[in-house]
């Protein structure tokens, strides 16, 4: 039967966790310094573990000693850092590099994520609950200075306070406040404070974008988790405050694309099936409605749409068979599809708008999928007379298996590690005619295989947003996995897949970093931050065009899986 140890058991049990590596120790205080190499360049607080129950001592140190938690182990096997909550608010260094960081490469990658999954006694249950934990990677002429630092969002500000969930995150419900009556207008109160977005998150922890004007935002999927954050200190500046009414709809795509003069995005709604495509201005915090798309299944709920993707001159709409459920958002227990319901018995399409008109130019049914993350799209001009015939649209395709969700399952996750679990995925390719057809086509773009059959987390090189390209950067897998735990470059055009694997990583998203001045697409660096499953992580710089090692700097704790990235050059 698995066992678990308690927190108090651990605090004084000595963990080797691998002969060559790290040795760690379940004491509150200590860390095997002898493999710390990083400089730290201020001392920082630890907070409380748990920041509940067993209040401990705030101390100074360089980093972060292993966890005594009862989340990290499962069936007395210790769980993987990469879902092991961070060990405390923030830190700072530098860190030792081994290999070589080019000197163009000047700036900082800073990275999203949840890295803190439990308040007091409640663990969460989901990857996706985690409070928003931002990393970043500072190069600096050869240098890396790095650090972490944990959002001061107003959800993880009232966990602290209060010791216990206080909003609702994506299958986390906050409790009702116990009362000697049953009041029997509760519930309605519920419903009101759900739709009008109050008792929502606004736990920032999945996407980070710099806005052309230079501003920092950490984003999710409620549209009052919008952040803005300082990318050298990483302290929390405030929300960023929409200068316009379109706040009413609460939800959002986590992932608007910004590019240097403007930022898109969409706005379901679920009152009236549909999205809103709206655009804000670089400079401005006013978003103004380009268009509006009604879905076209008679479902109640418009689909999931976490991320979409644009061309030159359109914006490509999923309206996936993957629904939000107002039934499932007012639910307090999840179900395995959360807040949402599966129904392709609707039909899955694909719609179109004009940027400039905000007119639809087309809209087509596609075979039934899954995705959550567009990687991008473009144009193609069949017949070489300058019109745009059809839209190719590419993502990381589940194979229209909503399995994935409940996969991410925090349980699943630390209990099947090395298990080879992790459903199938590959790059869906959509051919969006721009004839007036009735269908599009939704194939296989690289036969998935060559990718370890596991496809997400995707970047490319930014130049080519919206343009025909050939190189997509994304977590691929080499099996047996529970996870994506390979790095994959591919490449489009000529089908052909570069893994990088290290036994028993988790890396996260690889982020394409182009080298100024480049002329072809894979020259430059990607980045990517691993999880080790001896308890450690490191940040990693592949060079983009051979996908080989350049450089690796260690951190002196282990850090868990993080979302995703951005790149703000130095000035
Ligand atoms: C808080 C509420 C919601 C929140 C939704 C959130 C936080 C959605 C986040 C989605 C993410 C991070 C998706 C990432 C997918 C990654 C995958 C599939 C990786 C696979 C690896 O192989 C709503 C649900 C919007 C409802 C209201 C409350
Ligand atoms: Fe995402």
């Amino acid at each position: 039967m698995a066992s678990v140890i308690t927190t108090k058991a651990m605090m004084s049990h000595h963990h080797v966790l691998s002969s060559t590596r790290i040795t760690t120790l379940y004491s509150d205080t200590s860390i095997d310094n002898q493999q710390i190499k990083a400089k730290p360049q201020t001392s920082h607080r630890f907070f409380s573990r748990r920041f509940s129950g067993v209040t401990r001592a705030v101390i100074n140190s360089p980093a972060p000693s292993p966890a005594p938690e009862k989340e990290k182990v499962e069936g007395e096997r210790r769980c993987h850092v990469a879902w092991t909550s961070v060990q405390q608010e923030k830190w700072e260094g530098e860190l030792t590099v081994q290999g070589n960081i080019p000197t163009w490469l000047n700036g900082t990658y800073l990275r999203n994520g949840p890295g803190l999954w439990n308040i007091g006694d409640h663990d969460f249950r989901h990857l996706f609950d985690g409070y928003s934990t931002l990393v970043k990677l500072q190069f600096d002429d050869g240098r890396l200075f790095s650090g972490h630092h944990l959002l001061e969002s107003d959800a993880y500000k009232a966990a602290k306070k209060h010791k216990k969930l206080c909003y609702r995150e994506f299958s986390e419900t906050p409790k009702p406040a116990r009362t000697t009556f049953k009041n029997p207008f509760s519930g309605i109160g519920e419903i009101v404070r759900l739709f009008s977005g109050e008792s929502l998150t606004d736990n920032a922890n999945t996407g980070v974008v710099r806005l052309g004007d230079g501003r920092v935002m950490c984003l999710t999927e409620t549209q009052k988790g919008s952040i803005l954050v300082d990318h050298e200190t990483l302290e929390t500046i405030g929300k960023f405050e929409y200068d316009d009414v379109l706040s009413d709809h609460m939800i959002q795509s986590a992932h608007p694309i910004v590019t240097e003069t403007e930022m898109w995005t969409l706005i379901p709604d679920l009152v009236k099936p549909g999205y809103r495509v709206v655009r804000m201005e670089a400079g401005s915090n006013k978003r103004e409605v380009v268009g509006r798309v009604r879905c076209r299944a008679g479902s109640w709920g418009p689909g999931w749409v976490h991320s979409f993707a644009v061309t030159e001159n359109y914006v490509v709409i999923p309206e996936m068979p993957l629904r939000y459920s107002v039934k499932n958002l007012l639910r307090a227990e999840p179900t395995p599809l959360y807040k949402f319901e599966w129904c392709p018995q609707d039909g899955a399409f694909l719609h179109v708008m004009s940027k400039l008109t905000g007119e639809i130019v087309a809209s087509v049914e596609v075979p039934a999928y899954v995705t959550f993350h567009f990687i991008n799209a473009y144009e193609e001009d069949e017949n070489g007379d300058g019109k745009a015939t059809v839209i190719i649209a590419d993502c990381c395709e589940h194979n229209a298996d909503t399995r994935i969700l409940d996969m991410l399952r925090l349980h699943t996750l630390r209990s099947s590690h090395g298990h080879d679990v992790l459903p199938d995925a590959r790059i869906g390719r959509f051919r969006i005619p721009l004839d007036g057809s009735k269908y599009g086509k939704l194939e296989t773009a690289v036969e998935a295989d060559k990718h370890g059959r596991a496809m997400d987390m995707c970047s490319i090189n930014p130049l080519y947003l919206g343009l025909k390209y050939r190189y997509v950067y994304a977590c691929g897998a080499k099996r047996p996995c529970n996870f994506p735990n390979a790095l994959s470059k591919v490449d489009m055009v000529e089908k052909k897949v570069k893994n990088w694997h290290e036994h028993g990583i988790i890396p996260s998203e690889p982020f394409f970093v182009p080298r100024p001045g480049a002329t072809r697409e894979d020259d430059g660096v990607v980045i990517s931050i691993v999880s080790e499953e001896n308890g450690g992580s490191y940040a990693i710089l592949l060079d983009g065009s051979s996908f080989e090692e350049i450089a690796r700097a260690k951190f002196p704790y282990g850090l868990p899986y993080g979302l995703h990235g951005c790149w703000i050059p130095k000035h």
